[in-house]
């Protein structure tokens, strides 16, 4: 312990410094101190005092109530309370801070914090932009804060009482909501605890006039500044909605070639294909003269999710453009996360379209929805159905929405569950059906009363081959009189059900056209299938690129390779004589040759829109 030896020889200053005390001198309200410094104070009667060498202790003789052996000691009473009582009635520093909220005028200080939470909230909203991500926006909100309280509490509040600082450097201060907080709680403990000790009541609204205290400069320039930075944050707001608007309003005319979509942090390049021009062409010209043969037109649908908690906005769908006509099946595929589901969303009136519109049968996706409800179905990728209720109460509450009633609600109600085959079980709770029922019964909600556009996100998901086909029989008959846009992950149910595939990838179509069409664009090739053991993968690699210089490999996995060869270039017995000659090398396990399958199409076009990413 590093006192000196004759307890008389020490100043007050010494030995708080030395009991690892604070030098900060007791004032009435220094409370801030717990927060950054040590509260240990020697207050300035506590000077007779005895040293017991031996024991390394200090006690103080007159006892008052701040002089402990160890701050841990005085911390703790300033939360627990005085260990025998407080008889003398002092305040200590949170207590201090306390009295600052029980002996001044509520409504006051209700005002003042009302105010700086706004001003608070409003800087947040301007600050914003400045940050990409929430982390780096945490850590600097963090030294804010604690380079605030540092600086408030060490300089701030003395060069407040120092009469010698003028005025206007303290009011430019308080600007900055920090020292605008700062300074109001200074006054209000100063009043709080001035008034407590006088035993009157502490900051009132007359107490603004005060020229000791700087509340009313504090809550004008709160109020002022709170307006200011929410109006620049409003107004930046503002320019980049209209410059992120102005952009992919400009972005169709770009795309004709080749263009690019700029989103941070990615840019994206696309190549339009010609069907996708084809198909954006047609409907630029339904846009200006309607076509009634059409049942859905898309008009560069659009849709950016914005950015929370700090990360960036979501191009989810970057424009589709699509005509639909009445009797036929549209199949939508594409990987995890094209934005498909974003897509179906904005078409059911789900989501709101960033930008631009559909047209549903005449009706406006953006005006008429309530009007394109009453002729849509709807079948999401996840079953919504109530457990108690039963298939066929189900199917009525839907036919109902649907506009039906009396003997034509019942016919319906028979007809849809007779169709998906559940006219046994349609009177058995929803909650007891299987997985399989339960989607066939969501099938036939979306089908049920007639409605000219179906929209089915991934039905057959689930199902077992037989109730799968049984699905697509019900789906092929449903589509005779009515537009259908279906996605899938099964290349099986596109061909079967679908009379025109796209194919969405990185938020818009890649392609479009019907299966054989895809398959002979992005094919026209074979593909040889051959297992071998996995230490012959490349001898069969070198063999098959030595004979078919045109061959590229596709796949590659645990002994398994696919190779493409171009239709041209090669005939069917070439690649059977090469089989046998590789046979004659080393054992061939399975082999096949197969023309392009639409899942390979898919992977292709997958795989070219995933490396358009920049
Ligand atoms: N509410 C949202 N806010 C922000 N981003 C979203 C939101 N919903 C979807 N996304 C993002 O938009 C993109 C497209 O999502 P979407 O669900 O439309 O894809 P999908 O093609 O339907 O995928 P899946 O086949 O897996 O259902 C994804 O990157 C997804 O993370």
């Amino acid at each position: 312990m590093l006192i000196s030896s004759s307890p008389s020889d020490l100043s007050e200053n010494d030995l708080s410094l030395a009991l690892l005390g604070t030098a900060i001198n007791m004032t009435s309200t220094n409370f801030a101190a717990a927060t950054f410094d040590t509260i240990y104070q020697v207050q300035s009667n506590c000077l007779n005092f005895s040293l017991s060498a031996e024991k390394s202790t200090i006690e103080c003789v007159e006892g008052l109530p701040l002089w402990r052996r160890s701050y841990n000691e005085i911390n703790n009473e300033l939360y627990k309370g005085y260990k025998n009582g407080n008889p003398e009635g002092m305040l200590n520093e949170i207590m201090g801070g306390l009295t600052s909220f029980t002996n001044n005028s509520k409504s006051v200080q209700f005002t003042f914090y009302f105010v700086y939470m706004n001003l608070q909230i409003s800087m947040s909203f301007l600050l914003y932009p400045l940050f990409k991500s929430a982390k780096s926006a945490s850590v600097v909100g963090m030294f804010l804060v604690i380079g605030t309280g540092l600086l408030g509490s060490n300089f701030f509040t003395l060069w407040v009482r120092d009469p010698s600082i003028n005025s206007i450097w303290i009011m430019a201060l308080e600007v900055y909501p920090g020292f605008a907080l700062f300074r109001g709680i200074v006054d209000l403990c100063d009043y709080g605890i001035g008034s407590k000790r006088a035993g009157t009541f502490g900051m009132e609204w007359h107490h603004l006039k005060d020229n000791n205290n700087g509340m009313r400069e504090v809550l004008i320039i709160m109020t002022f500044t709170w307006l200011v930075f929410i109006l620049i944050a409003y107004s930046v707001d503002n320019i980049s909605s209209l410059r992120s608007c102005l952009s992919s309003k400009k972005s169709p005319k770009k795309i004709t070639s080749s263009s690019n979509l700029c989103q941070e942090p990615n840019t994206y390049v696309q190549m339009e294909k010609e069907d996708i021009v084809l198909e954006r062409e047609k409907v630029e010209q339904f846009q200006n003269s309607p076509n009634s043969y059409y049942s859905a037109i898309c008009y560069d649908l659009k849709k950016i999710y914005p950015g929370r908690d700090g990360n960036p906005d979501k191009f989810a769908v970057k424009g589709a453009h699509l005509a639909l006509s009445r009797g036929e099946c549209f199949g939508m595929l594409g990987p995890n996360g094209a934005g498909k589901t974003t897509f179906i969303s904005m078409m059911i009136g789900l989501l709101k379209p960033t930008f631009g519109t559909a047209s549903i049968e005449g009706l406006d996706l953006l005006n008429q929805m309530h009007l394109i409800h009453t002729i849509m179905g709807v079948c999401p990728q996840y079953d919504l159905l109530w457990d108690t209720l039963t298939g066929r109460e189900h199917l009525r509450f839907y036919g109902r929405l649907r506009n039906l009633t009396g003997s034509a609600l019942d016919e319906a109600v028979d007809d849809s569950l007779r169709g998906v085959d559940l006219l046994r079980v349609g009177n058995k709770l929803a909650g007891k059906y299987s997985g399989g029922m339960k989607r066939r019964l969501s099938v036939a909600i979306a089908l049920v009363g007639n409605p000219k556009i179906v929209y089915l996100d991934e039905p057959s998901t689930g199902l077992d081959p037989a109730s799968r086909n049984k699905l697509w029989e019900v789906i092929l008959e449903a589509k005779k009189d009515r537009t259908i846009i279906l996605t899938t992950h099964s290349m099986e149910e596109a061909e079967r059900l679908c009379d025109r595939i796209g194919i969405f990838a990185d938020g818009c179509f890649q392609c479009l056209g019907s299966s054989d069409e895809l398959k002979n664009r992005y094919g026209g090739s074979y593909i040889i299938t051959i297992t071998t053991k996995p230490n012959n993968v490349d001898e069969v690699q070198s063999m098959i690129e030595g004979l078919f210089p045109n061959a590229t490999r596709t796949y590659c996995l645990s002994g398994t390779q696919k190779f493409e060869l171009p239709k041209t270039s090669i005939n069917k017995s070439d690649i059977f004589g090469a089989i046998k000659l590789t046979k004659k090398r080393f054992p061939i396990q399975t082999w096949g040759v197969t023309e392009t399958t639409l899942e390979d199409v898919f992977i292709k076009v997958a795989v070219e829109a995933a490396s358009a990413i920049v």
